[in-house]
């Protein structure tokens, strides 16, 4: 559709008082802006960039030298951000400058609640003079449900121009952008949620560290990362020993302190930016070594059974020693274009369990061809 002549609306005849206009044509004027203004109010995904295009419209469409939206922080006790169109001429207060909201006729609009109609600027006590052209200002509250978000703030250079059906439009612009505030906050407050479910999907619950899932995407993203750089990848499979009858003699809790107290340990022995540790199984951790070659892994998994040792968790059932041991199944390899990392996992766990059958609290390694 063509854009209609009313482009441009006010700038027909700058000059001419607002009463002064044939009512048919400022009843058109306002009503062309509400629909420009909910246009723009339903377009675009950035709220300063909607919020801008409704201040410029105002000032472009209308008898008006300054229109803002300031908005409130989430306590209501200061604005803290406001987005202007038109000509400041004067200093005005700034929300970097601390506005509080006892400040202005903005502050009064949000003290009172109510919107707020100064007929003439010179008589009002709160009034801060942003432009010497301004006669008159309206300032309505942005509302959405009963939450206050802002003011929008409208200056104009003509005395009568706010007559009461211009105000009924400002208060129905106001309605449409606290709709849009509203909207964008709580598009916010899902993707900060959903950022948070995702992190939280990806970490075991009882230790913190990253859980199997993060694991498997790791593994995978290291792997394609490593072949192209000819880098050897090492991977330690760590098994709590005797645990079952930890938890039969010492209870599930102690269980899950020596647990926590284990994930701890081996995250103790990560070095490079990409090492990671994560929760592989009940009492099973793995380490992902990228950059470490099959003797490195065996270092530091000897490095990892001493400190679990080193720790003396209470273990009144294992039949060798007091305290908590770990078996440690050492595996690596240099990923290659066809190769799978499975293949290293399963070297890992090969060596894990040999390390058991070996008499435990030991390491074994197994390099994968
Ligand atoms: N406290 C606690 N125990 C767990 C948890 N997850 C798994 N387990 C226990 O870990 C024990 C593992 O037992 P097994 O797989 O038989 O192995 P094990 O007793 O450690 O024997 P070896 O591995 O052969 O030395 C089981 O009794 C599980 O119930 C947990 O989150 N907390």
């Amino acid at each position: 559709m063509s854009q209609p002549a009313i482009d441009n609306l006010y700038n027909d005849a700058p000059g001419l008082p607002w009463v002064e206009r044939d009512a048919r044509d400022r009843r058109s004027r306002l009503t062309e802006l509400l629909a420009r203004v909910s246009r723009e109010a339903a377009e675009g995904e950035d709220l300063e960039a909607v919020l801008r295009r409704i201040v410029d419209c105002l000032v472009e469409r209308m008898p008006v030298a300054i229109a803002s939206i300031v908005l409130l922080n989430e306590a209501c006790t200061h604005f803290v951000h406001e987005v202007w169109a038109g000509e400041l001429t004067l200093n005005v207060l700034q929300p970097a400058d601390d506005w509080p909201v006892s400040k202005g006729a903005a502050g009064r609009c949000v003290r009172t609640g109510v919107a707020q109609l100064i007929a003439n600027v010179d008589l009002d006590p709160d009034y801060l003079a942003g432009n010497s052209e301004v006669r008159s200002e309206y300032l309505v509250p942005i509302r959405h449900r009963g939450r206050l978000h802002g003011v929008l703030n409208i200056e104009s250079p003509q005395s009568d121009f706010f007559t009461a059906e211009a105000c009924e439009v400002f208060d129905a612009i106001a309605a449409q952008v606290a709709g849009t505030i509203h909207l964008a906050r709580v598009v916010r407050e899902l993707e900060t949620a959903n950022r948070k479910l995702h992190a939280l999907s990806m970490q075991d619950g009882l230790t913190g560290i990253a859980n199997r899932r993060q694991f498997d995407a790791a593994l995978q993203q290291l792997w394609t990362r490593l072949v192209k750089g000819s880098v050897p990848l090492a991977l330690l499979m760590v098994d709590a020993d005797w645990f079952k009858a930890l938890n039969d003699t010492a209870g599930h809790l102690h269980g899950d302190e020596c647990l926590r107290a284990l994930a701890r340990l081996c995250e103790g022995q990560l070095r490079g930016e990409d090492d990671l540790v994560s929760r592989f199984g009940g009492e099973e951790f793995v380490l992902l070594l990228p950059g470490r070659d099959l003797e490195a892994a065996v270092a530091v998994g000897e490095a990892l059974r001493q400190a679990v040792a080193r720790q003396r968790l209470e273990h009144p059932a294992s039949p060798i020693a007091p305290y908590v041991t770990v078996s440690i199944g050492a595996g690596a390899t240099w990923p290659s274009e066809g190769g799978q990392p499975e293949g290293l996992l399963l070297a890992a766990d090969r060596a894990m369990y040999a390390a058991k059958a070996r008499g435990r609290n030991c390491v074994v390694a197994k390099f994968v061809g």
